[in-house]
């Protein structure tokens, strides 16, 4: 089924999350943020669609790249189109990233299902239809009665486990946040959701990521105490050495990488010289679908867990068709957040929770997201 026509519709939507400068997300005033809709249509009418940020998928790179690579292709080839982009990365000059790779990929699973008229977790692994998920919280902040401080958290924990969270992921303090970075205030923000929230949730951290190597050791031997189930993205990624240094002392899982480049293939390395104890990839950092899946099933193959990084349809979308994975990323939450409330350019949420915290995998044909096409129509700020 012949690729006919990719376009790209960049819209507006109301949100009250905020960037610091660092980049770390939190709550802030209503505000307009962009959004972009990538759409691929074949011959027969049919469309697939993505979502994403639009400097990803920006008319350079649309027309420089995937265009060329897209039309007159069969929508079916995925893995022949993905490796004709893939070697496109080289002579871009980074300009086509593994982010934009994944967007176009994303759109052509979504074609597919629904083409077929079947979900994406069916047709890629259809290994459950729910999944408990772990309230991943925002990175802490200095507002009042937000994520200012470890009985902040502790407060926070209680409210999530009430929603019905059975496991929460701590992100706690970084930059620039004044007293940040603090292996003894993490610390104590981890003992402070501990005793809220009892001996029987999950709980995971999540903190700065440039911590020495004895910072970690120090925090991981901490969270071993505190019966912590996993410790995540300490160090810099890009010393596979300190992580294994690391991982060889701890009795804790160590889980890694996720923000390292390399797709598929720095997570095989990983494995390969025992960097970590739990392998991560997410469907935006590894490039796409297939590559999370190739991740997710390399890890299954050495008896490993991989846990699947980031929220969203896509992300939820592997986690629904893989054995090796035991919780999805719900977040980021924060206590004046209500993660519940439709984003404007949806119909309804891709990952409904229920009460005793499962997210139901959506039994829509594509990837799950119920667009609001009215909506961009109605909210488009360019199309090309
Ligand atoms: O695992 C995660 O959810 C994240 O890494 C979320 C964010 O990127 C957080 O770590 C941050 O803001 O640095």
């Amino acid at each position: 089924m012949r690729i006919t026509a990719v376009n790209v519709q960049v819209f507006s939507y109301p949100t009250r999350r905020a960037v610091d400068s660092a980049g770390h997300a939190h709550p802030g005033d209503v505000s307009q943020a962009q959004m972009a809709l990538l759409r691929i249509q074949t011959e027969d009418g049919k469309e697939g669609y993505a979502l994403g940020a639009p400097e990803l998928i920006r008319p350079y790179v649309l027309d420089g790249f995937v265009r060329k690579v897209l039309v007159g292709q069969n929508a079916f080839d995925r893995e022949k189109i993905w490796h004709d982009l893939a070697h496109w990365q080289r002579g871009s000059a980074s300009q086509l990233t593994d982010r934009a790779l994944a967007l176009v990929e994303q759109a052509l699973w979504d074609w597919a299902g629904r083409k077929l008229g079947v979900p994406v977790h069916k047709l890629i692994g259809g290994f459950r239809d729910k999944v408990p998920a772990y309230g991943s919280t925002m990175c802490g902040d200095e507002l009042p009665e937000g994520l200012a401080t470890p009985e902040d958290y502790g407060r926070f924990a209680e409210t999530l486990v009430k929603r019905g969270y059975k496991a929460i992921k701590l992100h706690t303090w970084m930059p620039p946040v004044s007293f940040a970075p603090s292996p003894r205030i993490d610390v104590k923000a981890c003992a402070a959701v501990r005793e809220a929230v009892g001996p029987d949730i999950a709980l995971m951290l999540d903190g700065y990521h440039w911590y020495s190597r004895t910072e970690a050791l120090y925090i991981g031997r901490e969270l071993e105490k505190l019966d912590f189930a996993w410790f995540e993205e300490p160090m810099m990624e890009e010393s596979a050495e300190s992580y294994a240094w690391l991982a060889g002392q701890l009795d804790i899982p160590v889980l890694g990488p996720e923000t390292l480049s390399g797709k598929h293939l720095s997570r095989a390395s990983w494995v390969k010289h025992d960097v970590c104890d739990i392998l991560r990839a997410g469907v935006a950092g590894v490039g796409g679908i297939g590559p999370c899946l190739k991740v997710a099933h390399m890890a299954e193959s050495f008896g490993m867990d991989c846990e699947i990084h980031g929220n969203g349809a896509a992300n939820l979308t592997v986690v629904g068709a893989i054995k090796n994975c035991t919780w999805y990323e719900r977040g980021l939450l924060h206590p004046y957040l209500d993660y519940d409330e439709v984003p404007a350019y949806l119909k309804r949420l891709v990952d409904p929770m229920d009460s005793d915290g499962f997210v139901h995998l959506s039994d829509l044909p594509g990837l799950g997201e119920d667009i609001d096409f009215n909506f961009i129509e109605m909210n488009t700020l360019k199309s090309f």
